[in-house]
């Protein structure tokens, strides 16, 4: 066992997925952006869903339109679809885990919201359903994935926004996409705020 050189190579294939989303995801990011800036400030919102450490990162992002991200500014729209306990099981128990974000969806969708949708393997049964529901509500989807996408591939359309991370491993697919999260609220703030100082 080699904890040094383990920890080592941890950080070179982080440095690595770094550089080569950088060279496929660039300009996906800067549409990603401008979709959610124009939701926002014209009276959309965005709703956000995954699962497990996909789930944390749902939340994250939307606390941080909810709140804040690095600048004083107006809260911005977002609900996470994960964090509702009695919605999550009620739903989950009674129509299947599958429903437990597409039921929130139709619920609360509206035409011109955008769905932020991230699954690392793109083939979680719930996330698949999610895009589907958001579809219907005639919303706007950004696909957060890795490992080529999976099954979302099929589901979005041409109007859709697909960050799929160029890498196998799903918590190096989590880092960037953090990352990814991070540079939208950076983003959305640019247009909002302008250059910071
Ligand atoms: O955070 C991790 C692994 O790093 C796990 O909790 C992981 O998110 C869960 O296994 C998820 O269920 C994976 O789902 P998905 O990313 O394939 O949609
Ligand atoms: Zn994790």
């Amino acid at each position: 066992m080699n904890l040094a050189s383990t920890i080592a190579a941890h950080f070179n294939d982080h440095v690595l997925a770094t550089q080569d989303s950088a060279e496929t995801l660039s300009s996906p990011l800067v549409r990603a952006i401008e979709l959610c800036f124009g939701c926002v400030t014209n009276s959309g919102k965005i709703l956000a869903c995954g699962n497990g450490g996909s789930a944390a990162d749902a939340q994250h992002f939307i606390a941080e339109l909810v709140g804040r991200f690095e600048r004083e500014r107006l809260p911005l729209a977002g609900i996470a679809l994960n964090t509702d306990t009695s919605i999550l099981t009620a739903v989950g128990n009674d129509y299947g885990y599958a429903q437990i974000f597409s039921r929130q969806i139709s619920a609360l969708g509206q035409p011109g919201d955008v769905l932020v949708a991230i699954s690392t393997s793109g083939n979680s049964e719930n996330v698949k359903q999610a895009i589907q529901a958001a579809h219907e509500r005639e919303m706007r989807v950004i696909a957060l994935s890795g490992k080529g996408g999976g099954a979302m591939n099929a589901l979005l359309s041409a109007d859709d926004i697909h960050l799929c991370v160029p890498h196998d491993r799903t918590m190096r697919i989590q880092e960037i996409h953090i990352l990814l999260l991070h540079m939208l609220c950076d983003g959305i703030d640019t247009l909002l705020l302008g250059d910071p100082a």
